[in-house]
């Protein structure tokens, strides 16, 4: 709009003013500019047009489809119209936000080889928009800035220094959305699950220079990095673990590979820190000392990298409970006192208030149930063991709950100020923890735990696996942070459900696993409008104005780390095809999604014969190599190729030139023959076409509801 001369603009301008204009985002709420739509990472919008009065008459009103189907994780900005959408693969699409049409596409080719370096799907959580350009970080450690009203690569530069790789030792990887703060674009990395040791970088966001890193474990020798870490890393964190084991070789984890959020308001960054590497605490660290910053938020200043405080979560962590789940923070009475509070819900189960300029810990209270902690010490939110609980202490085997997926993952909550409440995406996923057999070996191009990798996949028996389906949920958690307690849940069919928006018009928007967009009533939980997707929902939406008119959007693809490992019981959520897309909805839309006409990967009658002498060690490789992204025992959950049905499966040499020889990477399926022998790989083999004989018919068997999706994984195993 055009202003008399020398007016002052009511608000700051968000396309060349973009800091103050996300600072006053309530001042713009047609526009979604950051990450958390604003630095509170609240997801909450004032916008109100779409209410609990109209929004059972929400229609589709555009869908765009993606090119890669698999999991969708991003979180679309807006920005004066313009939808920028980062995708799987590391691609970005700026799409006119009032019709899905694409003005432009920019695609950084990601080399296809290393979607196995990193641990949970080629995702992409999202860009940042600054100052006319938009940044995202790529899968293989670039951070990308465009030109965004052209898609023109303006800077790109190598996020990971060759030496943090340690010649192969270590992987790293980018996944998460990228922040910006006071003119510096913020980026981590993962790859904990391999062998990391975890950093953040800030780069300038004109020239892409690097201004500060800092590592969030300490150096192996406790010698200077000449990083904005040294000092802490040397005088705190370095006693903190033992001078020998094996965290000197593989890193020691902590990588921040989500959560990064600038408050103007404490003018602090804090980092979500990650799990250990290798998970095992006795093996990383000869099981000794609290492992700083493992588990941990940890605050900087942004201008420097600074060390300001830190909150250890989860000390001796040796379950992958990172705190790098989203940092919100917001005002709350406390003892009659207005505080500015960080409130989280990492992955070990509780819900922490902490004092978002020291870190001081306020309260903290379980969120979901937990058997690993018999409380927090109330004073310093120190967690009380369970000793049953610390399998790597005392040998025994461990059925966490939660798991390694945590009882809150990456799938971003919502607070709406208007009920006080914040809305977690809760889950219940165990894991079967047990050491390693034999001490720590670690094996390239696999994830390298410390941990049994046999034990880590279920038995393929009806008992087992009907008490473990008994133990997967997923909920809405209607947290209310004043009283540490529940006011309500919504239950889900299961876990791994997408984030949550709250709106001004007292709604709640999610999607779930099970293909279904929904919206509920933000004061009590009530469903009041739902749309079949036709794949797993597990990104979080958004809401924004373009040419005056109220839109919700959200990235539809089912994938990431819940169905690549855990396989077949992920379809109990209730769906097995990924059909990626973005769709928007408003109050007047007439868009149709086409007919659903893909039935997911239907069984195919395998092979009759199979090598028995070698499908134990087929079973043990695969559980090492191949089940992370191709599923527990080899039953795939309708991302990737389901392996039971692979035409490779049915000649020795077909499957060589897939496994061995590389002839996939185009397509994500990285070479194996430096880490896994020729007999390694045919052994796989075999254990595949075994596992395909045994699921056969119960596969068949499963389809014969009117989805063709198999409800009842177990349906059909005989004990
Ligand atoms: O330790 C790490 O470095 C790391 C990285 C990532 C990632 O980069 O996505 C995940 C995890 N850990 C992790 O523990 C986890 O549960 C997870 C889920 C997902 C996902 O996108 O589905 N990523 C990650
Ligand atoms: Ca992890």
């Amino acid at each position: 709009a055009s202003l008399p001369y020398g007016a002052v603009p009511a608000y700051a301008d968000a396309q060349s003013n973009t800091g103050e204009a996300i600072i006053h985002a309530d001042d713009h709420p047609e526009n979604w500019l950051t990450y958390g739509r604003t630095y509170t990472e609240q997801r909450y919008s004032p916008l109100e047009d779409i209410n609990r009065s109209n929004v059972g008459n929400l229609k589709l009103a555009w869908f765009y489809d993606l090119d890669t189907n698999r999991g969708q994780e991003g979180t679309p900005l807006v920005v004066d119209g313009v939808m920028y959408a980062t995708t799987n693969w590391s691609k970005m699409k700026a799409l006119d936000a009032a019709t899905g049409k694409l003005l432009w596409a920019y695609d950084p080719r990601t080399p296809g080889n290393i979607a196995d370096k990193g641990c949970c799907d080629t995702v992409n959580r999202g860009a940042a928009y600054w100052n006319g350009k938009v940044f995202f970080g790529t899968f293989d450690g670039r951070l990308i800035a465009l030109d965004a009203k052209t898609g023109k690569l303006v800077w790109s530069v190598n996020t990971i220094p060759k030496d943090a790789s340690l010649g192969q030792q270590r992987s790293y990887t980018v996944d998460g959305a990228v922040r910006i703060a006071k003119g510096r674009v913020l980026i981590g990395n993962g790859g904990s699950e391999f062998g990391a040791r975890g950093f953040v970088s800030a780069y300038d966001a004109e020239t892409g220079k690097l201004d500060w890193r800092f590592y969030t474990v300490p150096n192996n020798k406790n010698q200077p990095d000449h990083a904005a870490s040294d000092s802490a890393l040397m005088t705190k964190a370095y006693k903190t673990w033992s001078p020998t084991g094996a965290w000197t070789k593989q890193g020691g984890g902590g990588t921040v590979w989500d959560s990064i959020v600038y408050d103007p308001e404490a003018d602090l960054v804090y980092l979500g820190v990650g799990n250990g590497s290798p998970w095992n605490y006795k093996y990383r660290s000869d099981g000794i000392g609290d492992n700083l910053f493992l588990g941990s938020i940890v605050a900087v200043k942004p201008e420097t990298g600074e060390y300001v405080w830190h909150f250890q979560e989860t000390p001796m962590d040796q379950w992958d409970y990172t705190s790098v789940q989203q940092i919100m923070t917001l005002d709350l009475p406390i003892n009659g006192e207005k505080r500015h509070v960080i409130v989280h819900a990492p992955k070990n189960g509780f819900f922490y208030i902490l004092d978002a300029k020291t870190g001081e810990f306020l309260s903290g209270t379980n969120y979901v149930y937990q058997n690993w902690a018999l409380g927090l010490d109330q004073k310093t939110g120190r967690p009380i063991y369970n000793p049953e609980a610390l399998y790597t202490l005392n040998g025994k085997e461990w059925y966490g709950i939660p798991g390694d997926l945590g009882g809150h993952n990456f799938a971003a909550m919502a607070y709406s100020p208007k009920t006080g409440l914040v809305y977690i995406p809760g889950q219940q996923v165990p894991f079967l923890y047990k050491n390693q057999v034999g001490g720590f070996k670690a094996h390239p191009d696999s994830w390298n735990l410390g941990l049994d990798m046999n034990k880590a996949g279920l038995p393929d028996t009806p008992e087992a696996r009907t008490a473990f389906m008994k133990d997967l949920k997923g909920w809405i958690i209607a947290w209310d942070p004043k009283t540490q307690k529940a006011a309500w849940v919504v239950d889900h069919k299961g876990p791994w459900n997408g984030g949550i928006l709250a709106t001004g018009g007292d709604l709640l928007f999610q999607g779930l696993a099970n293909g279904e967009f929904h919206a509920y009533d933000a004061t009590n939980g009530a469903d009041l409008f739902h749309f079949d997707a036709q794949s797993g929902i597990i990104a979080p939406p958004i809401t924004y104005k373009a040419q005056g008119k109220q839109y919700v959007a959200v990235e539809v693809g089912w994938g990431g780390i819940y169905p690549f490992f855990l396989g077949g019981l992920a379809r109990t959520s209730g769906w097995t095809v990924n059909h990626s897309r973005v769709v928007a909805f408003s109050l007047d839309g007439n868009a149709v999604l086409p007919p659903q006409n893909d039935k997911g990967f239907l069984p195919v009658k395998p092979p009759a014969q199979y090598d028995t002498k070698v499908t134990d060690n087929g079973y043990f490789q695969f559980q090492t190599y191949c089940a992370a992204c191709h599923g527990d025992n080899a039953e795939g959950a309708g991302v990737l190729p389901d392996l039971r049905w692979s035409g490779a499966i049915r000649h020795q040499d077909a499957f060589y030139n897939v496994v061995g020889r590389g002839a996939l990477t185009a397509y994500g399926m990285d070479r194996f023959d430096t880490s896994l022998k020729p007999d390694e790989i045919e052994a796989i083999r075999q254990f595949i076409i075994k596992r395909a004989n045994e699921t056969y018919q119960r596969e068949v068997d499963a389809r014969k509801n009117d989805k063709g999706i198999p409800e009842n994984p177990t349906l059909g195993i005989t004990p």
